[in-house]
């Protein structure tokens, strides 16, 4: 059962904001880049770092006592009290403006913007955008929007559900295993409780997916380097995101990009090549 969303309640959290510092190591740099299929390498002070190397800095860190079921913070500090159960990364949009390197400290001040509530087809949906901006020493490195989505405990297919289309046609592809090993990996280096990803008695039994769940961030940070990867190593300047379905462990997957009069159409799929995020990525 879940309580009432009270949307007034919930939107006085817009406004809110916190900071918090990091360094990039060698060594997150080494796991990062090992997670998302790169060379590992010797990476020293000064090289750059995985595109979405942010994704992995200053994140919040909780005595047990203080996690909520999920294995998330308990809502009501920074982001707010949602009483709907299921929690997802639904998508965003990133500014690159400049590389984050090996040694560099990096400041990442975030603030609520905006909380919604909409009805999907899979049910309530209460979206939560956070917007970040996150510093190196030598200025702004990256401006983003995430948006959350907090979902509530419906059993099953969305209403309506039609026979999916034929798989999008791919210029590039590159296909990966989603290994329960990986899933682990991100949220080790992201320091990412959430029981989703890791948790299978949870994420079945109590969430009611049919396994464990690949991070969203997980998906666009492989999106974004082959993004780069194609346009000669450059990191797009602006990347628009969002989930469309989820992606789950044991099976293949792959990493698409079509090429536009603008920049990228871009794609995660699953083993069946149904997209489940997809981008845009401009130069
Ligand atoms: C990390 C981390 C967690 C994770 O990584 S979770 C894994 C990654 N995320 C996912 O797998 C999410 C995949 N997406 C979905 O499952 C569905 O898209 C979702 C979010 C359940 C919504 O599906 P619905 O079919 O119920 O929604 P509709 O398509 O009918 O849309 C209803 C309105 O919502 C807006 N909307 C839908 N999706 C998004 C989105 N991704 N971002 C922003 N807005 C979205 C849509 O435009 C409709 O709005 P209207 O104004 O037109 O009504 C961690 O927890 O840390």
């Amino acid at each position: 059962m879940t309580e009432k969303l009270d949307i007034d309640h919930l939107r006085q959290w817009i406004g809110r904001s916190t900071e918090a510092t990091d360094i990039v190591t060698a060594q997150l740099v080494m796991g990062l880049r090992a997670t998302l299929f790169q060379e590992v390498g010797e990476p020293r002070k000064g090289d750059a770092a995985p595109f979405t190397v942010h994704w992995c800095l200053a994140q919040p860190v909780f005595p047990m006592s203080m996690l909520g079921p999920d294995g998330h913070p308990t809502r009501g500090g920074f982001l707010p009290p949602v009483p709907l159960p299921r929690r997802m990364w639904a998508g965003g949009e990133i500014e690159f403006l400049q590389p984050l390197q090996v040694g560099d400290e990096s400041t990442r001040t975030s603030r609520i913007a905006d909380v919604q509530v909409k009805t999907g087809s899979t049910g309530t949906l209460c979206f939560v955008s956070v917007e970040h901006s996150i510093s190196s020493p030598r200025g702004v490195a990256i401006r983003e929007r995430q948006d959350i989505v907090y979902r509530e405990m419906t059993s099953s297919a969305p209403a309506g559900a039609k026979a999916p289309p034929p798989p999008p046609k791919a210029q590039h592809r590159e296909t990966h295993v989603s290994d329960p090993v990986l899933l682990f990996r991100y949220s080790a280096l992201t320091f990412n409780g959430h029981r989703i990803h890791y948790d299978r008695d949870y994420v079945t039994k109590v969430e009611g997916y049919p396994g464990l769940i690949f991070h969203g961030p997980l998906q666009a940070a492989l999106i974004i380097e082959l993004a780069a990867k194609l346009h000669g190593g450059e990191a797009p300047k602006k990347f628009t995101y969002r989930g469309l379905q989820p992606l789950f462990e044991g099976t293949e997957f792959s990493v698409n990009a079509n090429e536009t009069t603008d920049g990228m159409e871009l794609w995660t799929a699953n083993a069946e090549g149904q997209p489940t995020m997809k981008g845009t990525a401009v130069w």
